[in-house]
């Protein structure tokens, strides 16, 4: 696997090495102790897979407070997303930055979202499906999340929103700097 950094601290881009053949091809997705090799710690306890069938479908930005915080390894299977991810980390050298990475089944590229940041994603295609492990259990009393259209965040989303949940078109607008993670550094 071949790991990139992004413009925000301890987030990475990852490619996987697709090895092909007359069968067709082989890669890993996650590996341990290249993950380790990489900074990224944390025992993945679950996954997850969304399939949303319209183009422009944003799911986001969504968090959990400590202790459940989580952090995230992120891959689309069928289509094509704009992952955007926020370093919500109070004392971080990227505090309140955000990044956007086009992850799609054609460019096979898989997001390492640390814990302490935002995660969303909008998608590109109809019909596409996001598979994500995670490193803490769900937990619905401690999840939070920013409203997409935050000015406070600026995240300029790709399309216009076609749909949305009630619950991510309602998160509170900051009303100042966001206080629910301190980067330990
Ligand atoms: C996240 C989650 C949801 N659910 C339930 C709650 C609800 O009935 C249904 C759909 O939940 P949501 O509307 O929260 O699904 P969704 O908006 O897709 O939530 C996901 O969004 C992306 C951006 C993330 O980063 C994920 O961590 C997760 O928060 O599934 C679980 O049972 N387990 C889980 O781990």
């Amino acid at each position: 696997m071949i790991f990139h950094q992004t413009t925000l601290t301890d987030a990475l881009l990852v490619e996987p090495e697709i090895r092909g053949d007359e069968r067709g091809s082989f890669a890993r997705t996650m590996c341990k102790s290249e993950f380790e090799q990489h900074g990224i710690r944390g025992e993945f306890v679950q996954q997850n897979t969304s399939v949303s069938a319209h183009k422009g479908t944003l799911r986001g930005l969504h968090f959990q407070l400590e202790p459940h915080t989580e952090g995230k390894f992120v891959r689309c299977i069928r289509g094509a997303i704009l992952d955007v991810i926020v370093d919500i980390r109070q004392g971080s050298p990227t505090f309140m930055r955000h990044e956007g990475f086009e992850l799609s089944a054609e460019n096979h590229r898989m997001l390492w979202v640390p814990p302490g940041f935002a995660h969303s994603f909008q998608t590109l295609a109809d019909d596409t499906e996001v598979t994500y492990l995670v490193t803490a259990a769900y937990a619905p009393d401690a999840e939070r999340g920013l409203r997409y259209s935050d000015p406070l965040v600026g995240v300029e989303w790709p399309l216009p929103v076609t749909t949305i949940s009630d619950k991510d078109a309602n998160w509170p607008l900051l009303d100042g700097e966001p206080t629910f993670f301190r980067y330990a550094g």
